[in-house]
């Protein structure tokens, strides 16, 4: 088949000149959109020397005039006449050639997603495509520029930088800056996927972050092929995470860098061994159930941002079908309600003696591009944020958020409801304490009001409650749902007066409790006088809430309180009281009182604003 290319290369290469094109990319549809959180990029790499010098001609061409269009011509054989041409095309949301340098794919693709996970959210970069094809070297170039970007004092505020770059091997996982250590890919109690054993190093130079890069680059386990002497047979997985020291309980930002592992052409698996063509199944089962995991949460996210009620059940993400993306969960898990930014670069070998594979590349770049109805403008509903446009947002933020009311131009200086509901948390967060006088108990609650009431509009079937319910003019019944003191002139008596079971507070603990703090706050609802719990009641550590006389390990100076722990639950800016984890809070510890609010949908306390 080679020859035949080789000896009809003339041939091909005028009937690829007189090839024109009948009309425009059939894939773009007018009532379609491509998900807006998700980039599927295509780079063709220029031809190397060893393919121009066989005499292999280009089967890949970018379409005259469009940025987004490769025609692919394959050359056939007939059985009687000529050679013929046989033309496909496939359309990605950008399309890179031979002539594009990283640096370019970088600026225009890649770069927003640092800040964006500067910011709390998670950017994640997938280079995928045959082996040859540049994948590796187009990795290796982006982060670089991501170390620029992070260390060129361009971003605001501070954050810790650790880095962690793991591979992928089939069902087993090796920590590539550990000597390629073996370690588990295991998903803890709460749900999160851990890298279990793999180290995380912290950064705060360019120079240490290249050399972690490379590094981990000469650890990777590679293998000869037809096509590279230094195949890479596995999924590398960089990931770089951003703690913001001045929201410790907020989620950690993340930025993951892939370099998936090579498909390979058919010419290469026939000189497979049993191992090898197992570990091309692996490989390409990944990256099978990756596409669905993609696809899926494009869909997911298109439902649940459209500002209409879902009317089918939400797309199935086939997540914990393999390692690779149960690695990544968090990017794929629409339960995890983390604001995801993906770009997907296939990359593309253009000689005509690889066409099937390149073919294969393209038609998997675009069916990760999925079309989400276009909005029909949603029609404004006061209870429904995804409907909303910037006006109706801020004038929403203005009566919502609390005392002092937070900026609405600050928080939301440009967005849509749709496009504030997106926006990271930790983001969400610095935006409203850019306000003067909000503290992050109130940004927190406010963040957590939206969201509730963005939840509770995507509810089938609608709440009895309406959304926002305002205080004045409810039941004692709907009071009871918050921890708000429901009598009458409460607010006017000063909290640490009107003490009461059920009263939410943040404390500041002593040592011997610092551990139970989390993210650094501590909160607890009170239950009852600690000197009403009987005399063999203990405490989360064990010890004795009453001890006799003299057996303390806490300084008695007085009114004290029996408080059941409230700790941040799975859902974002969500609340659980743990019952049986108990404390005892004294009252010069206690610093304010808080509001939290049942809410029934997601079965979670909020704080409210
Ligand atoms: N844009 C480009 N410009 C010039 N040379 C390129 C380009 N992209 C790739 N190459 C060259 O092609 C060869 C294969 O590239 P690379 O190793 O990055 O491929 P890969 O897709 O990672 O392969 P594998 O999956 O087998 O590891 C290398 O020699 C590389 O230098």
């Amino acid at each position: 088949m080679e020859q035949f290319l080789i000896d009809n290369a003339e041939r091909y290469k005028k009937l690829v000149a007189a090839f024109r094109p009948t009309g425009p990319g059939p894939k773009e549809s007018g009532t379609a959109a491509a998900s807006p959180e998700i980039v599927v990029s295509a780079r063709v790499r220029p031809m190397l020397e060893d393919e121009v010098a066989q005499g292999f001609p280009t089967g890949v061409h970018i379409r005259a005039g469009s940025s987004n269009i490769a025609d692919l011509h394959e050359l056939q054989q007939p059985v009687r006449g000529l050679s013929r041409i046989r033309s496909s095309n496939y359309t990605v949301d950008r399309l890179y050639g031979p002539d594009a340098t990283t640096s370019q794919i970088y600026d225009e693709l890649v770069q927003p997603l640092v800040p964006w996970a500067w910011g709390g959210g998670i950017g994640t970069m997938f280079a995928y495509g045959q082996t040859s094809s540049g994948k590796t070297l187009t990795v290796s170039g982006l982060e670089r520029h991501v170390a620029d970007t992070l260390m060129d004092g361009s971003l605001e505020g501070e954050r810790k930088i650790s880095i962690s770059i793991i591979e992928l091997a089939g069902q087993t996982a090796f920590d590539l800056l550990n000597a390629r250590k073996q370690i588990s890919i295991l998903e803890d109690s709460f749900g999160v996927t851990q890298m279990a054993g793999a180290l995380e190093h912290p950064v705060t130079n360019k120079d240490t972050l290249l050399e972690y890069i490379e590094a981990a680059a000469s650890l990777r386990k590679t293998t000869p092929t037809l096509r590279n002497d230094n195949s890479s047979r596995s999924h590398a997985i960089c990931r770089i995470r951003f703690q913001n020291p001045s929201m410790p309980s907020s989620k950690d930002g993340l930025l993951y860098l892939i370099d998936l592992a090579g498909s390979e052409a058919a010419r290469d698996k026939a000189e497979h061994d049993t191992a090898r063509m197992k570990e091309a199944r692996e490989i390409n089962s990944s990256l099978s159930v990756l596409k669905d995991c993609i696809r899926g949460r494009a869909l997911a996210d298109a439902d649940a941002f459209a500002g209409v009620k879902p009317a089918k059940k939400p797309a199935y993400i086939p997540f914990r079908q393999s390692t690779l993306t149960k690695t990544l969960k968090h990017v794929f898990d629409p339960t995890s309600a983390r604001s995801c930014k993906t770009v997907v670069v296939a990359c593309v070998n253009p000689c005509l003696a690889d066409i099937g594979a390149s073919k294969n590349t393209l038609r998997y770049a675009e069916m990760l591009r999925v079309a989400i109805s276009k909005p029909k403008a949603a029609e404004y509903s006061p209870g429904v944020p995804a409907t909303w446009n910037n006006d109706q947002l801020r004038d929403w933020i203005g009566r919502n958020s609390g005392n002092p009311p937070i900026t609405a131009s600050l928080l939301a200086p440009a967005e849509s409801g749709a496009q504030l509901l997106r926006l990271p948390i930790p983001e969400f967060l610095t935006r409203c304490l850019k306000t003067e006088g909000v503290s992050p108990e109130q940004a927190q609650a406010f963040q957590s009001k939206f969201w509730k009431l963005h939840i509770d509009s995507q509810k089938s079937v609608a709440s009895s409650k309406p959304a926002g319910k305002p205080a004045a003019g409810c039941s004692r019944m709907e009071l009871l749902d918050s921890s708000a003191d429901p009598e009458p002139g409460a607010a006017s008596i000063p909290f640490k007066e009107r003490i009461r079971p059920g009263m939410v507070v943040r404390w500041n603990p002593p040592a011997e409790y610092a551990s139970f703090a989390v993210g650094g706050k501590s909160y607890a609802m009170v239950m009852c006088p600690a000197q009403a719990a009987g005399e063999r009641v203990r405490d989360v550590r064990g010890e004795l809430v009453n001890p006799a006389d003299g057996e303390s390990d806490r300084q008695e100076t007085g009114e004290a309180y029996l408080c059941a722990l409230v700790t941040p639950a799975l859902l974002p800016g969500s609340y659980g009281v743990g019952l049986w984890r108990q404390v005892v809070v004294r009252v010069e510890e206690i610093e304010a009182e808080l509001l939290l609010e049942w809410d029934e949908a997601t079965r979670y306390y909020y704080m409210t604003a």
